[in-house]
């Protein structure tokens, strides 16, 4: 999916909510407890009851991996699922991954051809070296953090070195990159006021937003200083939305819950 493909299916659906897949079996209805394979039947019905309301799903693959092979499978049949019945819909395989470049290459061909996720997340701390292989795929996406939405982000990401904070100095030298056309950045909705700086840096670039709902973001700050004619962000729910119920009507209360954020989302598309 290009992103002029995204920006469309943003202004069909009037929404730019991810919705996170974050399948966690002691938070999971008990009925599904009994089925063949609970994680699948989750994710299946959750996806089946938001599709119109988002144009993205971002399944974690540690949520997958915590469970081994089986869980492993679960992520394989949820994305096949999503790719063969809602081919319009952008996948995120939230993998923070990164290392030596044929390494990088490697964890890209897992999540790109085995897998066929539009995009997965990675983390930059190896630099150029670790990214660009990632990058090497065409009509791939590679999401690179750059302003995380937890409080560690304060730890290093901040932190001043030659005069400049270092995310921006990530989000600056990630461009000179090849292929940085197919970057886009995780940027924290917790962190609303730097996205003014950030779109100074990267004023064209989809931003991946996770940090609303159950980690207390302000969709409107974001939307306030992080839009751009394009929309550009793909702002992400998982908690808040995913378990919502945790009775049979757990994907009725999902819905209920994207369709508040989708309806927000509506109105500040119109307001733009
Ligand atoms: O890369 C991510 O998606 C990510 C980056 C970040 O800075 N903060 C963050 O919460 N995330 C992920 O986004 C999701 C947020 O989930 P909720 O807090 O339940 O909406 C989780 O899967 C996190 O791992």
């Amino acid at each position: 999916m290009t992103t002029q493909q995204l920006h469309e299916q943003i202004l069909q659906k009037k929404s730019f909510l991810c919705v996170g897949l974050d399948p966690d079996l002691s938070k999971m209805p008990e009925h599904l407890l009994e089925t063949e394979d609970p994680i699948f039947e989750f994710n299946k019905a959750i996806i089946d009851a938001t599709h119109d309301l988002t144009v993205g799903y971002k399944p974690n693959t540690a949520f997958f991996e915590a469970y081994g092979i089986k869980g492993w499978m679960s992520l394989q049949k949820t994305i096949n699922y999503i790719n063969e019945n809602y081919p319009n819909i952008f996948t995120i395989a939230d993998a923070k991954r990164g290392d030596i470049g044929n390494t990088s290459s490697m964890y890209a061909k897992a999540f790109f051809e085995d897998l066929n996720f539009d995009s997965v997340t990675v983390a930059p701390y190896m630099g150029k070296d670790s990214v660009e292989p990632f990058l090497a795929f065409e009509n791939k996406h590679t999401i690179m953090l750059a302003l995380t939405s937890n409080e560690g982000a304060f730890d290093f990401q901040t932190l001043n070195t030659n005069g400049k904070e270092l995310y921006k100095q990530v989000l600056e030298t990630s461009k000179t990159w090849k292929n940085s056309e197919n970057l886009m950045y995780v940027v924290g909705a917790t962190k609303a006021e730097y996205f003014t700086e950030i779109r100074k840096i990267v004023p064209d670039s989809f931003l991946l937003v996770p940090g609303i709902g159950a980690q207390g973001g302000s969709l409107s700050e974001v939307c306030k200083y992080g839009m751009n004619d394009k929309v550009g962000l793909l702002v992400n729910s998982a908690r808040a939305i995913i378990y919502a119920s945790k009775g049979t009507d757990f994907a009725e209360k999902a819905r209920e819950e994207a369709l508040k954020v989708q309806k927000e989302m509506e109105e500040i598309i119109a307001n733009k």
